[in-house]
C-alpha cells in the first residue's frame, strides 16, 4: 500500500516574506531597480534607504506572479532616477493619489509618485526593493490593506489563516496603514484643517 503524504499548504503571500525576511543592513545607501523585461529593461537608481517598508494587500500596487500581497517602501522622490528605458514607462492611472510609473511591455511598477504637494506623503515616491538585487534594503515591517486581497480574489475564508501566517513572520496586520502612519495623515489633516495647531 502507497502512503499518501499531504503537506500542509504554504501561502504564497510574497517571495520576499515567505521563506525568511531579509534583514536591513546599517549604512545601507541603495541599489538600482530592474523591471522583468529580457531585453532593454527599465532601471531606476535609487540613492538611498528606504523606510515604511510594508506588504501591501491593496488591488492597486504591483505584485509578482501568484504573491498575494506586494511589498512596497518609500524612499524620497529627490533619491529616486530613471538612468534606462524611461521610454518604456505609463502612468497605470493617472487618476490615483499614487501615480505607478510601470513598464509597458512587462507591466513592473518602477516607482509610485504623489504630485499633490498638500498630500501628508508628498515628497515619498514608493518602490519595490525586490527589484534590486542589493542586500540590506530595509525590511518589512507590518502589513497594510489585509483585507483588500478580497478584492483580488482571495476567498475570505482565508483570512484567519493570513492573518494568523502574517503575526507569525512578525508583520502584524492591518486593515489600512500601520497606527503610526495613519496617526501621521491625521495629524496632517488636522494641521490643515486647524484643529491642531500647524
Ligand atoms: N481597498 C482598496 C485600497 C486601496 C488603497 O487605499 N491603497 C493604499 C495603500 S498603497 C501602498 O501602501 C493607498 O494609499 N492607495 C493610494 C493609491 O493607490 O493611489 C484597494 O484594494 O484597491
Ligand atoms: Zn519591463
Ligand atoms: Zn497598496
Amino acid at each position: 500500500m502507497f502512503k499518501l503524504w499531504r503537506r500542509k499548504k504554504v501561502l504564497a503571500l510574497h517571495p520576499a516574506i515567505d521563506n525568511g525576511i531579509a534583514p536591513t543592513a546599517p549604512g545601507f545607501s541603495g541599489g538600482t531597480l530592474t523591471c522583468h523585461c529580457k531585453t532593454n529593461p527599465v532601471k531606476v537608481r535609487i540613492s538611498g534607504q528606504t523606510a515604511h517598508n510594508h506588504a501591501c494587500g491593496c488591488t492597486k500596487c504591483w505584485k509578482p506572479a501568484g504573491a498575494i500581497f506586494s511589498q512596497v517602501a518609500v524612499v524620497g522622490r529627490d533619491k529616486v532616477e530613471v538612468i534606462s528605458g524611461a521610454d518604456k514607462l505609463v502612468v497605470v492611472d493617472p487618476n490615483a493619489t499614487i501615480q505607478r510609473h510601470a513598464c509597458k511591455d512587462c507591466g513592473v511598477h518602477m516607482y509610485g509618485r504623489i504630485e499633490n504637494k498638500n498630500h501628508p506623503f508628498y515628497g515619498l515616491d514608493f518602490i519595490h526593493t525586490e527589484l534590486s538585487d542589493a542586500k540590506g534594503w530595509a525590511a518589512p515591517e507590518f502589513a497594510a490593506f489585509v483585507s483588500s486581497v478580497i478584492e483580488s480574489g482571495v476567498s475570505p475564508d482565508k483570512m484567519p489563516a493570513i492573518r494568523a501566517r502574517l503575526t507569525e513572520i512578525g508583520l502584524p496586520p492591518y486593515d489600512a496603514l500601520s497606527p503610526a502612519l495613519m496617526d501621521a495623515i491625521a495629524t496632517h489633516v488636522a494641521k490643515q484643517s486647524g484643529k491642531l495647531p500647524a
